[in-house]
């Protein structure tokens, strides 16, 4: 069966190169482009909708298509608690409908997530750094954030103290942003895509663990994924994990 595709932030950086990835696959076609400004009607009579934009359009977005009953596969970040919980009270009215949202759709980083959380109650310290292109508009990353909310699940599943740090003064920024008490260290560089280091440390050892994307094709096999197992898992999916079982 042919899926019809729609791609909500068709002229973005992510929007394009999914663009170019449904037209080359042999079991999508595209049913439509939209970027800012556009009326997304009926989303070009599409079963799935593919959503890159800006995280402060992606919530009406995602609900516009739950309304339409097209299924949304979401890659925006600035998703909160709220933002995802007004989106099940929406599929809870469209209970057929599946709306899958990913922070990361490169295999790479869903594994680094996973290592992390593994890794975690290991080691005394833990630092994340995120580096990405100059362009991106939101900092830390939505990976990033996800990374340290998974290895903070993970060290206090197994009462690990908080990491060591002696350091009474600093200037501003420089210990980095403190999410769920690990700390997470942003850098915007020319030449950069998206890469993340999970650093862990404990006395006499380091463990490092980096992810690279050096093109957005990276993202490409885990938006495809998302798109085919979508359509059969009704309700709200976060993570690309759940759709890999992995
Ligand atoms: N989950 C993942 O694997 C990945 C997630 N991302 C995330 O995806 C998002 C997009 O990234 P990227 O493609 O680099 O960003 P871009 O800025 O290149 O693309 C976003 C596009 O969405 C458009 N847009 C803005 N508002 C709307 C709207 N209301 N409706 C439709 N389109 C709109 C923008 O138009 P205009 O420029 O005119 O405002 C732009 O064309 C970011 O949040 C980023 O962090 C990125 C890479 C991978
Ligand atoms: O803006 C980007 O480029 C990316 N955004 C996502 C994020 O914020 O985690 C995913 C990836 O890091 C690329």
């Amino acid at each position: 069966m042919t899926l019809r595709v729609a791609v909500i932030g068709a002229a973005g950086r992510m929007g394009q190169q999914v663009v170019e990835t449904v037209e080359r696959a042999d079991d999508l076609e595209l049913a439509g482009r939209f970027d800012v400004g556009d009326d997304l009607g009926d989303l070009g009579g599409a079963d799935v909708a593919v959503e890159f934009t800006v995280p402060g359009a992606t919530l009406a977005n995602v609900l516009h298509c739950v309304e339409q009953g097209v299924h949304a596969v979401v890659g925006t970040t600035g998703w909160t608690d709220e933002s995802l919980s007004q989106v099940r009270s929406a599929l809870a009215v469209q209970p057929k409908v599946g709306v899958l949202i990913a922070p990361n759709f490169a295999i790479g980083a869903v594994l680094t997530m996973l290592f992390a959380a593994q890794a975690a109650r290991f080691y005394e310290s833990v630092e994340v750094i995120e580096l990405h292109h100059p362009d991106k508009i939101d900092a830390p990353s939505g990976t990033a954030i996800r990374t340290a909310e998974v290895i903070a699940d993970a060290r206090r599943a197994a009462d690990v103290p908080p990491a060591p740090d002696a350091t009474t003064s600093a200037l501003d920024g420089a210990r980095g942003a403190q999410v769920d008490g690990v700390p997470v260290h942003a850098v915007r560089l020319r030449g950069l895509v998206a890469h993340e280091e999970v650093l862990f440390g404990s006395p006499g050892e380091t463990l490092t663990i980096r992810h690279d994307s050096f093109h957005r094709a990276s993202f490409m096999p885990g938006v495809l994924a998302g798109v085919r197992g979508v359509v059969d898992r009704p309700g709200l999916t976060v993570g690309l994990e759940e759709i890999l079982d992995l």
